[in-house]
């Protein structure tokens, strides 16, 4: 799971295939959001994560917070890997576990103005019941907790990755400008964008992907170097 790139907010097989063959290994599926505004509807996401074959691999990315609903929405699915974006409790993280040892638990970790000891006891209370954290940025403006766009504090979320015995995704307003720079600054293990790939029509665009990629690959080779 070390140097991983997600990319989220897929809208069809188009979209996937595209991030596919730009060497993108997780696509992360938003589905069953609160806003009610699915990109894409949950059939065409089950056939696009069945043609996927490792090292790629469908990723939902929910906020339900109960374990059952979680564990069969993921098998509907197809995925072996899920996003936890919203309030889930501990208890219901430690559920999901018991239920679930096969899938792969990502946890958001919300990064706001002032949060940081709370995010920081968050990783103490649910390592054990996580594959993996994932730091992604709040907009205080529109409640918004995902696909704002917005970088945070990186130093918060190194401070996560020294924290955390798990490793970390970061995400929240990374592009191809500033992702090597992130990647040098957090040192995290993976990294997530959505809307800082797509071009003026709202779709991803194949050149920022492909930039993307390549930046980010260089930044994490200097690390492991
Ligand atoms: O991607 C979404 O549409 C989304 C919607 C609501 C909550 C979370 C969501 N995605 C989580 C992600 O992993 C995004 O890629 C992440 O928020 C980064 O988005 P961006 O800042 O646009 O790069």
């Amino acid at each position: 799971m070390k140097h991983l790139i997600q990319v989220a907010g897929i809208i069809d097989r188009q979209e996937a295939q595209l991030i596919v063959n730009e060497g993108v290994e997780w696509l992360g599926f938003p589905l069953r959001l609160p806003s009610g505004r699915d990109d894409i509807s949950e059939q065409s996401a089950i056939a696009i994560i069945a043609e996927l074959d490792q090292p790629h691999a469908g990723v939902l990315i929910s906020y339900l917070t109960d374990a059952g609903q979680v564990s069969s929405f993921c098998q509907e699915l197809g995925v072996k890997a899920v996003q936890l974006h919203g309030d889930i409790s501990v208890d219901e993280m430690a559920k999901l576990r018991q239920l679930r040892p096969d899938l792969c638990i990502l946890k958001s970790l919300v990064v706001k103005e002032d949060n940081a000891d709370e995010l920081l006891q968050l990783v103490d209370q649910c390592a054990s019941y996580v594959d993996m954290f994932i730091t992604d940025t709040y907009n205080p403006k529109t409640g918004a907790k995902g696909a704002t766009g917005l970088t945070h504090n990186w130093d918060v979320s190194a401070e996560l990755v020294k924290r955390s015995p798990k490793p970390l995704m970061l995400a929240g307003g990374l592009t191809p400008d500033n992702v090597a720079a992130a990647i040098r600054h957090v040192r995290p293990a993976a990294v997530d964008a959505h809307t800082g790939l797509e071009g003026a029509d709202g779709r991803k665009d194949a050149a920022r992907i492909r930039r993307f990629v390549a930046e980010a690959r260089q930044a994490f080779a200097e690390l492991a170097a």
